[in-house]
């Protein structure tokens, strides 16, 4: 049976979820306060652990590092406010398997919590075999196609690659892609979360201990840089490494040889490396923060994934896909999007992109009761955006507004002309109608 930790400091609510996965066979443990939560994760296993962002004297965030310090493979689950949609984002890159919004769905919320431990059961010490290669969908966007130009032309050779972008624009995908058209694709893909790598244990995590090497070293054990053997490995959230971990890690692959804690011996490090960051390493670099060496290192190739929102030709291909998708996996039949959800998939900025995008999906698709999508099975945040508080991001919006005048300035000076208009700013059709869409312009 599995054990699932329970924490929200509103006592009805913790009670009531329980309740409700008690009722569903699960073993649960409720506490209401953070510091009880602390205690129990230190003292005990769960095969999940559910939390709410706001609790007494702490938050959900502040949880999963420790929890991950402890029991690295144990999925965490965040509840968030609809307004947390940034927090919610924040836990995923600190290595949360999944955040659910509030007011909470049973059904979805068990979905969730079964997804989550199916996952923790199928991890073990031998690498995941990649993602299947239908998995990764190609964007149709100009800055999609070169995206898939530069995995195809980086994949053939042995350069390391930093992979750069927001959470949740694909990075892993792009990095697993990369490995499945390599030689070395019948070799382990296996990645590493560098965010969730607790200072202490991350060099016997990346290069494995000898038993006895430190106190809870029960047994011999080995990292992931010997369990890749000559395939590729993937360091994600590399920006979070700390110092001492960046130097090992420097002298590792400077010298390409690797050697368990506690260890004399040395093994030989023969595969492919892949960063990712969605931090500006650069600056970080030439901050001190990070190591400019490593930095570069790692960087002989880099590859930058767009935000969503600013690929927007991107979202009716991937909101297809991904329908179709969960259609399958729900075993449902032919369900479509209203058209109010297809604008408002268009309009919506998509803090959390893709992974967001699929969320939602899932999440409209498990709710909907005929064959649409409505308004009414999208989360609150999505409905009602101009409810979020927004970041005061007001560069980007001085960059729109000065767009949306030239649209219009040229589509005027051109009687409305839209494939001359598109000619003489330089853009496809395409992306003129898809800008004056999103514009609203009256064309
Ligand atoms: N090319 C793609 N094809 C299909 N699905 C994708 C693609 N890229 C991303 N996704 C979806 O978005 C989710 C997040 O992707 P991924 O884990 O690669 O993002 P990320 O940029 O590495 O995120 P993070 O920085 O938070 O680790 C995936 O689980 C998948 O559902």
């Amino acid at each position: 049976m599995a054990k699932i930790l329970i924490i929200d400091d509103d006592t009805s609510f913790g009670l009531m979820i329980e309740g409700f996965l008690k009722r569903k066979g699960f073993d649960t443990v409720f506490v209401s306060s953070f510091n009880n939560a602390l205690h129990s994760v230190r003292k005990t296993k769960f095969d999940l652990v559910l939390t709410d962002y706001r609790l007494d004297s702490g938050t959900g965030l502040d949880l999963i590092p420790v929890i991950k310090k402890h029991h690295q493979k144990t999925p965490v689950v965040l509840i968030t406010a609809y307004s947390d949609i940034r927090v919610a984002v924040s836990a995923i890159k600190l290595g949360a398997f999944e955040y659910i919004t509030k007011p909470v769905n049973p059904d979805e919320l068990l979905h969730v919590i079964n997804r989550g431990i199916e996952k923790t059961n199928k991890v073990s010490d031998t690498p995941k075999p990649p993602v299947a290669r239908s998995n990764y969908i190609k964007g149709i966007s100009r800055f999609a196609e070169q995206v898939d130009q530069q995995v195809e032309l980086i994949a053939t050779t042995d350069l390391s690659v930093l992979v750069l972008g927001e959470s949740g624009v694909g990075k892993e995908f792009v990095a697993q892609r990369i490995h499945e058209l390599s030689n070395r694709s019948a070799m382990p893909f296996v990645a590493v979360d560098c965010g969730a790598l607790h200072t202490d244990i991350a060099g016997s995590e990346l290069f494995g201990h000898r038993k006895g090497s430190f106190t809870g070293a029960m047994d011999d054990k080995e990292g992931h840089f010997e369990a890749v053997k000559d395939g590729t490995i993937f360091l994600d959230e590399i920006g979070n490494l700390s110092y001492d971990v960046q130097v090992k890690l420097l002298r590792a692959i400077q010298e390409r040889k690797g050697r368990r804690m506690g260890s004399n011996e040395e093994y030989a490090i023969n595969c492919r490396i892949i960063a990712a960051t969605n931090e500006d390493l650069r600056s970080s670099s030439l901050s001190g923060k990070f190591r400019e060496d490593l930095y570069h290192r790692l960087n002989e190739f880099s590859i930058n994934i767009l935000p969503l929102r600013e690929r927007k030709e991107d979202i009716p291909l991937y909101s297809k896909r991904f329908l179709q998708l969960a259609t399958r996996e729900f075993k449902k039949e032919h369900i479509f999007l209203s058209s109010e959800v297809e604008d408002i998939f268009f309009s919506y900025e998509w803090p959390g992109n893709l992974r967001e995008l699929r969320n939602v999906i899932r999440r409209a698709v498990l709710l909907a009761k005929g064959d649409t999508i409505t308004l009414a099975e999208l989360p609150p945040e999505i409905q009602m955006p101009s409810k979020i508080p927004q970041a005061p991001v007001q560069l980007r919006d001085v960059k729109e507004k000065s767009e949306k005048d030239t649209i219009i300035e040229i589509l005027e000076q051109n009687k409305y002309n839209k494939a001359k208009t598109a000619r003489i700013l330089g853009i496809d059709r395409k992306t003129l109608y898809n800008k004056i869409y999103k514009y609203g312009i009256d064309a």
